[in-house]
């Protein structure tokens, strides 16, 4: 390094000790056998969100919150905005696709059993990553405040309402008033780009520092195998450039959906008009939907949806936990059990959205 520039270098390393970091970062490694291909889809999970943020930020350069002016900016950024049209169907398809690649992380950890100890917190984080990052979709779809957002909105948030006791009131928290007005859209305007963005970004940074100290997790196989016959690469630079050719490949992937197909916007949303044919919830939403669709409407005495929305909370809770009951991976035994919960769990979920595709 030149004068100058090691003078520069010095002078923070005096303050802020980089060389030892840097020496700990160059000695970073990745465990590397037949599946660590599901070592990358964190990452790409990753690359989405930042391009949501980047992304989002621009939209908002534009956007008007407001039942005169949601509907009129977004048309406004898609026909007047140069790029703006881009930038929306980017912001579109990569809420889509960032979903998709968070389910196919949680899936892949989960099978692999990473969660096991010492990471049972990377796990919880993680999954409190997933709720946030639906909320994102949820309270995205409305802005636009277009006759399918409107209605799905609708429909979505009336099932908070089957809550006995507190279910209305809080339909009225959530809603802002009996239906889904401006005061509905305002509020989801906030969630979306303040409060949401604020939470998502300290647990991103927890998940992310957890992973940091404990480095990738070891197959649970490789307790059995003498140290010199596990592989490692190092993380700098082969693994982390392997990391930046998927996220380029990602990026070309988007820009092929965002300009080859891009997102509609259809019509205003007209409170007053009666619900067109066939409203659904966003495909990541729709498992969840056509359970509860399905349900008959009194089950022991408990309303249908109710029934339903209990089971998902409980599951869902007993999901966020599984390192802290899966206590046979942590002792070093294979627990199949575990696999057949996740197969029915993911065929579950598979089923239900093609069914609530296909049924109407
Ligand atoms: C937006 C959401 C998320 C982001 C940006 C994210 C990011 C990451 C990254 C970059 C890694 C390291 C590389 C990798 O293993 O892929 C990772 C690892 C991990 N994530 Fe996530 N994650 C998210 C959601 C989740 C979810 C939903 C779960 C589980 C419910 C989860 C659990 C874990 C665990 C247990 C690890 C450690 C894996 C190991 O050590 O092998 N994450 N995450
Ligand atoms: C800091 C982060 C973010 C900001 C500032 C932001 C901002 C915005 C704005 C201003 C809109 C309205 C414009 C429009 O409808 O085209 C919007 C829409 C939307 N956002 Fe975000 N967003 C962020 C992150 C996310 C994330 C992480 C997701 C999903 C995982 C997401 C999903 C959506 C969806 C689905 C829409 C509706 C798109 C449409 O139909 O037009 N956003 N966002």
């Amino acid at each position: 390094m030149g004068g100058l520039g090691e003078k520069f270098f010095n002078w923070f390393d005096e303050r802020y000790k980089i060389r030892s970091f840097i020496e700990f970062m160059s000695h970073k490694t990745v465990p590397w056998h037949r599946h660590s291909i599901w070592y990358y889809f964190g990452g790409v999970s990753l690359f989405l969100f930042i391009i949501q943020v980047v992304t989002g930020i621009l939209l908002l350069l534009y956007y008007r919150v407001g039942e005169d002016s949601s509907y009129e900016s977004v048309q406004f950024i898609v026909s007047k905005v140069k790029f703006g049209w881009l930038i929306r169907s980017i912001h579109s398809w990569s809420a889509n696709l960032m979903i998709l690649a968070v389910f196919i992380h949680m899936f892949s950890v989960y099978f692999t059993k990473a969660y096991r100890k010492p990471r049972e917190l990377t796990w919880v984080t993680g999954f409190l990553l997933l709720i946030f990052s639906l909320t994102f979709g949820f309270s995205g779809y409305l802005l636009p405040w277009n006759e399918l957002a409107f209605f799905a909105t609708k429909v979505g948030t009336e099932i908070i309402g089957s809550i006995p006791v507190i279910g209305k009131e809080l339909l009225r928290i959530v809603r802002g008033g009996e239906d889904v007005t401006g005061a509905t859209l305002a509020r989801f305007f906030g969630l979306h780009v303040a409060i949401l963005p604020g939470i998502f970004t300290v647990i991103l940074f927890l998940h992310l520092l957890f992973i940091q100290i404990q480095g990738m997790s070891e197959p649970p196989e490789w307790e059995k195998l003498p140290p010199e016959k596990r592989k490692y690469i190092p993380f700098f630079p082969n693994f982390l450039l392997r990391d930046l050719l998927l996220w380029l490949i990602i990026l070309n992937i988007l820009a092929i959906l965002a300009v080859f197909f891009p997102w509609e916007l259809g019509k205003k949303a007209d409170p007053f008009a009666p619900a067109p044919a066939g409203i659904k919830p966003e495909w990541y939403f729709l498992f969840m939907y056509q359970t509860l669709k399905l349900l008959p409407a009194k089950v022991l005495f408990i309303e249908g949806e109710f029934f339903g929305l209990l089971i998902f909370t409980v599951a869902g809770i007993l999901w966020m936990l599984v390192p802290f009951w899966d206590v046979k991976t942590d002792k070093g035994y294979r627990n199949r059990l575990i696999n057949y919960i996740g197969l029915f769990v993911l065929i579950y979920m598979l089923t239900m959205t093609i069914l609530g595709y296909v049924l109407d």
